[in-house]
Order: structure tokens, then sequence, then C-alpha cells
């Protein structure tokens, strides 16, 4: 299988043209290229196909082999991906996901892309929509809601950014021991389909800086859809403008909320590791 390995602010996967390749069984490659000794490592796998709504389809894997809905920081590669090797010459194109389709204004420099606008659309509050099994059926918005994990009471803010996201604020983002609590949250019982979990703390009225335990694929160095879920939380929770530069492990992502059009904005870079093929005669069957 030929592939490119691209990354997103540190957030890695393998990329596969499926215009051209064909995988049959996704789950258990992403499973094997994702290993970081035995395969190549990353923290997944996004297919690139044919889509008969929108210029390309993304689909994309976790690293347990489980299928995300959405990825930010992985259509924002797909962007540069379809653009530098040739699929489209448009700078403006339209990305099918499971989480809608999704429009990306492409900058481009020297011949390649190097910034992508994402339109990612409207955030889901309500917690069917999340999902999550809010404390009172009647509850509307999942915000600044209590949540006991390992004896301690967390506050979420649940948001849908096309996948399942919940954001605690806490006071030290670096001390965390994610390894520890991550797993807790992202199957703790209020998550009917486990879950995204932000830890953020607000630095200023435009500033907020975040680390990340992804479901199915654990801690990374950046979420694009968790960076939009933690400007929106913020945002409705009164703590920042709707304009947001959200800081990552791996990078800072810009977030704007425009509330009138009720769609989020996510701007950042998208970059190639490199290119190569893999033998998997074992795994793909
Ligand atoms: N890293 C991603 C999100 C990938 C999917 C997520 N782990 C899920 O299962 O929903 C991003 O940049 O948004």
């Amino acid at each position: 299988m030929e592939f490119t390995k691209m990354q997103g602010l540190g957030n890695d996967y393998v990329y596969v043209n499926c215009l051209r390749e064909t995988i049959k069984n996704p789950a258990e490659v992403s499973k094997f290229v994702s290993d970081r000794h035995f395969g190549i490592g990353s923290d997944g796998l996004i297919m690139i196909c044919p889509s008969k709504v929108a210029d390309f389809e993304m689909q994309m894997y976790n690293a347990d082999g489980s299928r995300g809905e959405m990825c930010g920081n992985g259509i924002r590669c797909v962007a540069k991906y379809v653009y530098d090797y040739g699929l489209t010459d448009k700078t403006s194109i339209s990305v099918e996901t499971l989480g809608g389709i999704k429009y990306l204004d492409l900058t481009v420099e020297d011949g390649k892309v190097s910034l992508v606008k994402v339109d990612m659309g409207s955030p889901r509050l309500a917690p069917s929509q999340i999902p999550i099994v809010p404390e009172n059926p009647e509850d509307t918005r999942i915000i600044d809601a209590p949540l006991e994990v390992e004896g301690k009471t967390y506050y979420m803010t649940g948001v849908s950014m096309g996948n399942p996201h919940t954001v605690v604020y806490v006071d030290d983002v670096k001390g965390l021991d994610l390894l520890k609590i991550g797993p807790s949250f992202e199957n703790h019982k209020r998550f009917p389909e486990r879950i995204n979990t932000e830890f953020a703390h607000v630095l200023d009225r435009k500033t907020v800086e975040m680390r990340v335990w992804e479901r199915g694929s654990g801690e990374t160095l950046a979420c694009g859809t968790g960076a939009c879920a933690v400007a929106v939380a913020s945002i409705l929770n009164g703590l920042t403008e709707d304009r947001v530069t959200v800081k990552l492990l791996g990078g800072d992502l810009l977030i704007e909320w425009d509330k009138e059009a009720d769609k989020v904005y996510m701007t950042g870079p998208a970059k190639v590791v490199f290119d190569g093929e893999i033998d998997l005669t074992d795994i793909d069957v």
C-alpha cells in the first residue's frame, strides 16, 4: 500500500489515496500502521475516497481501529494532499465526512498548501446529539455540569463537532496525569459512545491552553475538533471572546465562532512528513 504520513500540529495520520488503493479491512490496517514500534507510527488512518456529494470523502480511523466521525487536523491534511498531489486544482473544496460535509479554503504558497481554513459547521449541544447522558432528562445542554471521575468532581461542558467532546477546566494543564485519568473519562458511563476529553485552562479572553485525551488514540499532540469544542465551551461559559487562539502541545489553532451564522471556523497548518509503501499481506484480509 502506498501512503503518505502527514501531520497537523503533531497529530499524525497515515493517509491513503483510495481513489487508487483499496483497503479491505481499514480497522485492522489502522491498528497496524499506527503502532509506533511495529508499524509506521501514527494516531490513526485516513482514507481519501471519491464522493458523490462533495469533492472528496474522508474516512478516518483511530489507532485502536474505531471510526471517528470527524477529524479537524486530518481534514486540513486531506486538503493539502488533494491539492499538492494534483487530485484537484481548486483552492476551495468540499469534503464529505460522517460528521457532515465540510468546506475548506486553502492558502497556497510556492505551489503548495501551507494553511487551511475549515468551515466546521454548527456545534451541537443537545445531550442526545453529543451523546452525553444528562443528569436530568429535561437538560437541553450540558454546561458546567458536575461529573464524578475517580472520586473527584469535575465540571464539564459537552459539545459535538460531528464527534463527541467534553471540556473540563483545570488549573494546571501540564501537571495532569492523563494516562491515569484519560481512560476513566473516555469510558465513563455518561458517554455511551465514549468521548474525546479536553482539559483546558483559560489564559486570557483570547487564549486558552489545552491537552486532549482522544477517544481511540489516547493523548495526542493536538485535536482540531477538540480545539473547536474548547472554544465553543469557553464562549458558552462566558470565559472568552468569539475568536480564540487555542494552544495545544503541538502548536496553535485559531478558532472563531460566528454566532449569527452559527458556524465554527478553524484555521491551521498541514504538513507532509514522508511518503512510503508498506506490505499489508498479513493484515488487510
Ligand atoms: N484528532 C482529531 C479527532 C480524531 C477522532 C477522535 N479521536 C474521535 O474518535 O472522535 C481532530 O483533530 O479532530
